[in-house]
């Protein structure tokens, strides 16, 4: 089996009944939401709300109910499970390879656990090696741009098959940055957050509660953020 399936279905696992379930985005998340519809068929009774566009459109396909976010209150989501790009030992992340980080930005920040499935790919001593997005609006993107290039990104903007510009599901670009190794992940989520046109980066800092890796193997394993200080 698909490690990514073996993480996805593991994770579903901590799903309970009654439960609001935040439905992330991407390849392993997809499994997740494969597995909460068969659950879901099978009786388990939860409303859950998406990361973006796709992860609604499935869900809504397998008949998981869905509930409005203005509906919910704030930090009431008991648990969300999504997918990352890089995943460090104090379990931060880079997330947003697929365009979908402000929505599971929002989601993960309103959610009492973050749960992370992967594969073993995803696992890194630092985070850098993949490209940290930077979700930008379109109004004066080249200046933002340059703004990201002076503090060492590198930026590239996202670019379609067509050579289009990605365009989020906010409306917004995607500049996919080189930082290199990043040190210090806290610092620099709160730096690009601040130059004006920036709306997220994919750095979740001290957000996941714990990541579920498939691996080749066959077996999963658990690892729990350790708390610091
Ligand atoms: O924007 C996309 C999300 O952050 C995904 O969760 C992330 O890119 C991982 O996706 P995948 O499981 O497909 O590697």
């Amino acid at each position: 089996m698909d490690p990514k399936r073996r993480a996805g279905e593991e994770a579903v696992k901590l799903v309970e009944d009654g439960m609001l379930v935040g439905l992330g985005t991407g390849s392993t998340a997809y499994w997740v939401i494969m597995e909460i519809g068969n659950c879901v068929k099978a009786g388990l009774n939860i409303t859950a709300v998406p990361t973006s566009i796709r992860s609604e459109e499935l869900a809504r396909s397998l008949g998981i109910p869905l509930i409005p976010l203005d509906d919910i209150p704030t930090g009431g989501i008991d648990l969300t499970i999504d997918g990352a790009d890089e995943a460090d030992g104090d379990l931060n992340l880079i997330k947003g390879g697929g365009g979908a980080l402000l929505r599971e930005k929002i989601i993960a920040s309103n959610s009492k656990r973050l749960v992370i499935v992967a594969d073993a790919s995803k696992e890194v001593k630092t985070l850098g090696q993949f490209p940290l997005p930077v979700e930008i609006v379109p109004f004066g993107f080249k200046l933002t741009m340059g703004r990201l290039e002076a503090i060492g990104g590198h930026p590239a903007l996202r670019l379609t098959e067509g050579d289009e510009p990605f365009v989020t599901d906010n409306g917004n670009y995607i500049a996919d940055c080189r930082f290199g190794v990043i040190e210090d992940a806290a610092a620099l989520e709160k730096t690009l957050n601040l130059i004006p046109g920036v709306v997220e980066n994919g750095l979740f800092v001290g957000m996941a509660e714990r990541i579920v890796v498939g691996r080749e193997d066959g077996n999963v394993s658990v690892r729990e953020r350790v708390r610091r200080g």
